[in-house]
């Protein structure tokens, strides 16, 4: 049996399907919806009551339309009626007329008037709807000339009336937008597809008519087109009123609606794929072979031995687990453990050594080692230091050398004071140190800073070897440089070069006609001779000595000296040593750092770079430096200052600790913590007699294969010099019937160099002996420092008992010693454990006051015993 939906029939019958649904349940069917289906049966039934009631529904739904017709009809009315002055009723009166037809014919519609009358009503509706169109144009016709009007006269016409307003109101948005559009040099065309798209009607208009600027175009349009923009719309049929402000609400809702829209599609897109997706299973870990060597750093954990053995921490969690250590992935492990999951794998662990960038003077150290080795070495200009007693010439000698070998030979060069400078010989060149003398030699050594190759030695033929003279050689001999004699003022007439050989030659200086190695050069510093020959000497044995240096690695320098220049702030004088400065490097000096801003040779000309042995004066670094810091260049500006930083952070933290020399009291703990082999003296005496006596004693010392060198003795008070040459070479001073002057026992208490005072020569040579052996107790005297009676005693438990005592003498210290005396005998002799004054307890009390004490270990105290107080006082050595 055929069966068929019931929108079926609803479409048949051209009834509304929820009527049909309704009616079919109405006659009882089992219907649910348009979608539930009847029988044939049914059918019949189902369209047989309707037979009365369709052309009445049809008339309702022609009605329906009708009034939809009427709404649209009736809303043009009403923005008619907004913008037409709401005193003329006449229209009124004709919409209520109209309304009142409507209602008769909605009356007659109620009634079950046939389909025929319906069509009719439509027809009558749509004439009427055409009439009240070509109203309407009439009436927009006349509020648009009017609007032409006011454009044209704005101020003549001043109190346009309110039908004009309303659709001036209306239209302004559109009409400011055009005028806009249309008004300036600036304003551009819209392009042909946007206004076609927007307002079709004015593209239409404007095609046949030239547009002049001010010419109110769209207003024209958006006036005439209004009410068929309103119908080709169809926004709710006419509900289209045209305000901008509801259509953008409109716009703005619909624009958010379709962005949710838009985000929602997104997020069900989105859900969709995820679900669609089966979800990634993390992607495991290639498995890679295990490091042949595990270089580790203890407190590393898991995931860093993870990352260090490819494998995962997990798995690394697992093997320590195994191996019964309990840790999770971020617990740091201990050198042991680390070394027993290494083992655990099969491969050897290594600690990683961390290398102190800070460390500059190790990274100095290095790159002269690795300059040594280098195979791109070539040779460099020696550095000369002049050295000699008062007056011998040392400064006339550098003067001369500066004005003849350096103006001579460089065009326009007048030397500038920058520590050092270079002297030109042969085309070979010569750097001296412009500080003559052993001491600032000697600071520099003191300092770590041995830049100096050659020394010469400047004794004045006229006056001989004079205490400096010898001091000098000491000083070179310490620091193992090699000396040149210069016998100067040989133009003098009473010049003896013969005799100060021979001197010389009693301090180890034997010239080479004597079978020595020592090079003798007599000159005149005044006069200029033989200075080239001495300059010849010095090159000789700057070649014996193979002096070379690696140009092409990064530098490494000293500095000669230091300062703050006003306008340049820090400057430093310093030498190159080995690789080549540049301008633009970054570089740490000491405990300063920076980058090389400029430099300037001593010439005083600026160069761009500075080769081994050069000495140049830079700017650039950030803190004036010491003479003697050493110089390192970096690869980069950020490592210079971090290591910079740490370095003066260091040097802060050092200078609050007490640097410890070597001294008579801790010379064993010395010997041992510093491996010596040697211990260095530097010995005065009052007569040579003593000197030579002292010494040969005190080099007999040999205690387990370390033996005493004497580094330098004299006669003669102990001098800075001799301080400073203990200091640099971590010796002590040793000085018989000599005393040391003011300015040198204040500079060894600086310097903390130790000075040992003996009036017997044996007790000296007992002391570093003992010294050596590691007995030299120190030696201790014992003072009485008060004497008390005791007048009272109190028995007190737990505490013993108590002596109310008087001070006699002296004072009584609640730490010192005390011996109980009774009738002239020594009772006890023990400490003091308690001292109170009334009820407090106090570290002293004085003489002729009261006290209370009680005995470490002793009780049996009774009134009348003596107290003895005294105290263990260490007794300087004599
Ligand atoms: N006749 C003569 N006089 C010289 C010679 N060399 C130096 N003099 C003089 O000796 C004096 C001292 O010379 P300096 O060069 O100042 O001696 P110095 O060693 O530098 O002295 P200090 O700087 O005090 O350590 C000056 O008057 C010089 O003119 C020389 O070769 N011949």
């Amino acid at each position: 049996m055929a069966k068929e939906r019931i929108y079926e029939v609803a479409k048949e019958l051209g009834i509304d399907n929820k009527v049909v649904v309704q009616k079919a349940k109405d006659l009882g069917f089992d219907v649910k919806n348009h979608m539930s289906s009847i029988d044939d049966a049914q059918v019949k039934k189902l369209k047989g009551s309707f037979q009365n009631s369709a052309p009445v529904k049809k008339q309702e739904n022609t009605a329906k339309k009708s009034s939809k017709i009427k709404i649209s009809v009736s809303s043009i009315r009403k923005n008619e009626k907004k913008s037409e002055n709401k005193k003329n009723n006449k229209p009124k009166k004709r919409n209520n007329q109209r309304r009142h037809d409507h209602s008769n014919n909605d009356q007659a519609q109620k009634q079950g008037r046939s389909s025929t009358n319906a069509r009719n009503l439509l027809k009558q509706f749509k004439q009427k709807q055409r009439a009240e169109e070509t109203t309407l144009n009439k009436q927009t016709q006349k509020v648009k000339q009017e609007y032409h009007e006011q454009l044209k006269n704005p101020k003549k016409n001043t109190q346009p009336n309110k039908e004009v307003k309303s659709h001036q109101v209306k239209e302004k948005p559109k009409a400011e937008k055009v005028e806009k559009k249309t008004i300036g040099p600036k304003i551009l065309k819209p392009s042909p597809a946007r206004f076609k798209k927007n307002k079709p009607a004015e593209n239409r208009n404007n095609a046949s008519t030239p547009r002049r600027n001010n010419e109110p175009v769209v207003p024209k349009v958006s006036l005439n087109e209004a009410p068929k923009e309103e119908r080709r719309n169809g926004n709710g049929h006419g509900r289209n009123t045209g305000k901008p402000g509801r259509k953008g609400r409109n716009q703005f809702a619909n624009s958010h609606n379709d962005h949710s829209d838009r985000q929602e599609r997104k997020r069900r897109k989105n859900k969709k794929r995820q679900h669609e997706q089966p979800k990634k299973q993390p992607t495991k870990r290639k498995e890679r072979p295990l490091p042949e060597t595990l270089v580790y750093e203890e407190g590393m954990n898991a995931q860093d031995l993870g990352k260090l053995l490819h494998r995962e921490p997990a798995e690394i969690v697992k093997k320590l687990f195994m191996l019964g250590v309990m840790t999770n992935q971020n617990q740091s492990l201990d050198k042991d453990t680390i070394e027993l999951l290494a083992a655990e794998y099969g491969i050897d662990a290594k600690q990683k050594v961390h290398e102190d960038i800070s460390d500059i003077d190790k990274l100095y150290d290095k790159r002269m080692k690795a300059a040594k080795e280098s195979n791109k070495q070539v040779k460099r200009p020696p550095v000369v230091t002049i050295m000699g007693h008062v007056d011998h010439g040392k400064t006339t000698l550098l003067d001369r050398l500066r004005h003849t070998h350096v103006s001579a030979h460089e065009a326009g060069g007048i030397t500038q004071k920058i520590g050092a400078y270079q002297v030109r010989l042969d085309d070979r060149l010569i750097t001296f140190l412009d500080t003559p003398g052993h001491a600032a030699f000697s600071n520099m050594r003191a300092r770590g800073a041995e830049i100096t190759d050659i020394v010469v030695l400047v004794v004045a033929a006229d006056d001989g070897v004079m205490p400096q003279t010898i001091e000098a050689i000491d000083h070179a001999k310490s620091a193992n440089v090699p000396i040149i004699v210069a016998i100067n003022k040989m133009d003098v007439p009473g010049a003896n070069p013969q005799h100060v050989t021979e001197q010389l030659m009693k301090y180890g200086l034997i010239p080479e006609d004597y079978g020595g190695d020592t090079i003798f050069v007599k000159i005149s510093a005044k006069t200029g001779e033989n200075v080239d020959d001495l300059l010849q000497m010095i090159l000789l044995q700057a070649d014996v000595m193979e002096l070379k240096a690696d140009p092409t690695q990064m530098a490494i320098g000293t500095v000669v000296e230091a300062r703050l220049s006003r306008g340049r702030g820090p400057v430093a004088d310093l030498l190159v040593q080995q690789g080549t400065l540049n301008v633009g490097d970054p570089i740490v000096v000491g405990n300063t750092f920076g980058r090389v801003r400029t430099m300037t040779n001593d010439r005083g000309r600026q160069v761009k770079k500075a080769t081994p042995s050069m000495p140049v004066e830079i700017t650039g670094l950030n803190d004036v430096p010491e003479s003697a810091d050493k110089l390192v260049e970096f690869e980069d500006e950020k490592t210079a200052r971090s290591v910079g930083e740490a370095r003066a952070q260091q040097a802060l933290q050092k200078s609050r600790e007490n640097v410890q020399h070597v001294t008579l009291d801790n010379l064993f703990d010395t010997m041992k913590k510093e491996n010596m082999k040697e211990v260095d003296i530097v010995l005065k005496a009052d007569v040579q007699g003593s000197v030579e006596a002292l010494q040969q004693s005190l080099e007999k010392i040999e205690v387990e294969g370390v033996r005493v060198n004497i580094i330098h003795s004299g006669v003669g008070a102990i001098n800075e010099s001799d301080v400073t040459l203990a200091g640099a070479s971590n010796a002590f001073i040793i000085g018989f019937n000599v005393r040391p002057t003011a300015t040198a026992k204040s500079q060894a208490e600086t310097d903390g160099v130790d000075i040992r005072l003996y009036s017997i020569i044996y007790k000296a040579i007992d002391d570093v002996t003992s010294a050596m052996k590691g007995m030299l107790e120190p030696t201790y005297e014992e003072k009485v420092i008060g004497n008390l009676t005791v007048r009272e005693t109190w028995k007190v438990s737990k505490v013993g008992t108590i002596a109310g005592s008087f001070v006699d003498k002296g004072l009584v210290k609640n730490d010192a010693k005390i011996r109980v005396i009774r009738d002239g005998i020594v009772k006890y002799d023990g400490e003091i454990a308690s001292l109170k004054r009334y009820k407090d307890d106090v570290k002293e009390v004085k003489e002729g006051n009261d006290c209370g004490l009680t005995i470490k270990d002793y009780n049996d105290i009774k009134i009348g015993d003596e107290f003895e107080v005294y105290e263990m006082q260490q007794v300087e050595p004599k």
